[in-house]
C-alpha cells in the first residue's frame, strides 16, 4: 500500500528505512485544542462523532488540512471496544469517560461480550473507508485500539483514575478474574484490529497508556502477555506500532511482541533506547508534550535537540511522548509541525 502514497515518509520510517527528515504526527492531533473541532463537537456528543462515519472522517481530516501532518489517525477512542463488550460508556464534559456499570465481579465479567461483538464496531470500518476516499492516497491512515490492561482499568474503575486502586486490588486479590476479562478484551482487540486492516488502514497502533502504573512482574503477567497474544494473531500486512507510557522501562519485554515501531514516552533518551532494540524496530516519540506551552524558540530548540541526537538513525517517527492537551495553543502546535517539516538531515 505504501508504494501508492504521495507522501510515504511515515511508512518508510515505520519500516526502518531512510527518510530525508523524520515524519511527524501527534497523538490527539484531532481534538479540543482546535477551534474547528469545537464547531463540530458543539453539535454532537463525542460518541455520536465516533459512530457517524462522515463526522469521524471530517474530524480525522482537520489536522490533515490545518496542520499538514505526515500521517492521519482515525478519529475514534480506545474505549469503543469496551462499549461494544457491554460497557455503558458516556463522556461527560470536564469529567472524561464513565462506565455506569463497572466490571468488578465474576458475574459482571461473564456478562461481557467477547470477539463476536466486533460486528457492533462496523461503523469504524465504514469510517476508515470514508477517510481513505478523502485522503485519496496523500498520506497514510493509522488505525488503533486500546491494549487490554488499559481497557481493563477503565472497565474496573468505571472511568479515569489517578491511582488504579480497584484495578490493582483485582490484580492482587483476584488475578483469575482479571485474566478472564483481559482474555475477552484481547480476543475482541484481535478481531477489531484485523477488521481495521481489512478496511484499509496503512498502520495500526496499540495504546497501552497506563502500563506505567504497573510493576515489572504485573506488567509481564497482566499486560505484556496479552499484547503479545494480540500481535501474534494480527494480520501483519501493515506496520504495527506499540505504544506504552512506560515503554522506556518495558521496552525489553515489548521487543518480544515483535512490533515494527515502539512509541516511547519522554522519560527516555531516545537514541540510547533505540540502540537496545533489534535492527528493524523503529522508534516513535518522544517530545515532552508540555513543551507545547513554551515559547516558540524553546519549542524549536527542543525539536532540534532531539533530531540532532537521532541524526543518521533509520526508523524514527517524530511524535509526542503522550497526547496533545486541550489547552495547548494551536499556533504552538502548528509551529512545532512546521519546524519539524523544515528540518533536513
Ligand atoms: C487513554 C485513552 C483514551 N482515548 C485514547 C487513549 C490513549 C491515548 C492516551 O493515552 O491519551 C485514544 C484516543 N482518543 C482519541 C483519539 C483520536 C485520534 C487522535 O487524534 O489521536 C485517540 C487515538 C480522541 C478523543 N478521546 C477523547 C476526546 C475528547 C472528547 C471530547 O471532545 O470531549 C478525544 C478528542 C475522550 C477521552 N478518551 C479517553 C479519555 C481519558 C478521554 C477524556 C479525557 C480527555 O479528554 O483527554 C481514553
Amino acid at each position: 500500500m505504501s508504494t501508492t502514497l504521495q507522501n510515504d515518509l511515515f511508512m518508510r520510517a515505520a519500516l526502518s528505512q531512510q527518510t530525508e527528515r523524520p515524519p511527524v504526527w501527534f497523538m490527539r492531533q484531532a481534538g479540543r485544542f482546535m477551534p474547528e473541532y469545537w464547531e463540530i463537537k458543539n453539535k454532537y456528543t463525542f460518541l455520536e462523532m465516533c459512530k457517524t462515519p462522515e463526522i469521524a472522517a471530517d474530524v480525522t481530516m482537520l489536522p490533515v488540512n490545518l496542520l499538514g501532518i505526515d500521517a492521519a489517525i482515525l478519529f475514534s477512542d480506545i474505549l469503543v471496544t469496551a462499549e461494544a463488550m457491554g460497557g455503558a460508556l458516556s463522556f461527560e464534559q470536564g469529567v472524561g469517560p464513565r462506565f455506569a456499570n463497572p466490571v468488578r465481579t465474576y458475574d459482571d465479567a461473564q456478562k461481557l461480550a467477547g470477539a463476536e461483538c466486533v460486528d457492533k464496531l462496523q461503523y469504524v470500518a465504514n469510517a476508515i473507508r470514508e477517510i481513505q476516499q478523502r485522503l485519496n492516497g496523500s498520506i497514510p491512515l493509522i488505525g488503533f485500539a486500546g491494549a487490554p490492561f488499559t481497557i481493563l482499568s477503565y472497565l474496573v474503575e468505571g472511568g479515569s483514575t489517578r491511582d488504579f486502586k480497584r484495578t490493582k486490588l483485582m490484580l492482587n486479590n483476584e488475578p483469575a478474574l482479571a485474566h478472564l476479562i483481559l482474555q475477552k478484551i484481547a480476543d475482541l482487540t484481535i478481531a477489531y484490529l484485523n477488521m481495521q486492516i481489512e478496511a484499509g488502514v496503512n498502520a495500526v497502533q496499540l495504546f497501552d497508556s497506563w502500563a506505567s502504573a504497573l510493576s515489572w512482574n504485573d506488567y509481564t503477567e497482566f499486560s505484556h502477555k496479552y499484547n503479545k497474544y494480540i500481535l501474534d494473531n494480527l494480520n501483519r500486512t501493515v506496520p504495527v506500532i506499540s505504544f506504552a507510557k512506560g515503554a522506556s522501562v518495558f521496552a525489553p519485554l515489548m521487543i518480544e511482541t515483535k512490533p515494527d515501531v515502539i512509541s516511547v514516552d519522554w522519560n527516555a533518551d531516545l537514541l540510547n533506547l533505540k540502540k537496545t532494540l533489534p535492527e528493524g524496530i523503529a522508534v516513535q516519540g518522544n517530545l515532552d508534550p508540555f513543551i507545547m506551552y513554551a515559547d516558540k524558540p524553546v519549542i524549536k530548540a527542543k525539536i532540534h535537540e532531539l533530531f540532532e541526537r537521532m541524526r543518521g538513525e533509520k526508523g524514527f517517527i517524530c511524535n509526542l511522548g503522550h497526547g496533545i492537551s486541550p489547552d495547548m495553543p494551536f499556533d504552538h502546535v502548528k509551529f512545532a509541525i512546521d519546524t519539524i517539516k523544515e528540518f533536513r538531515y
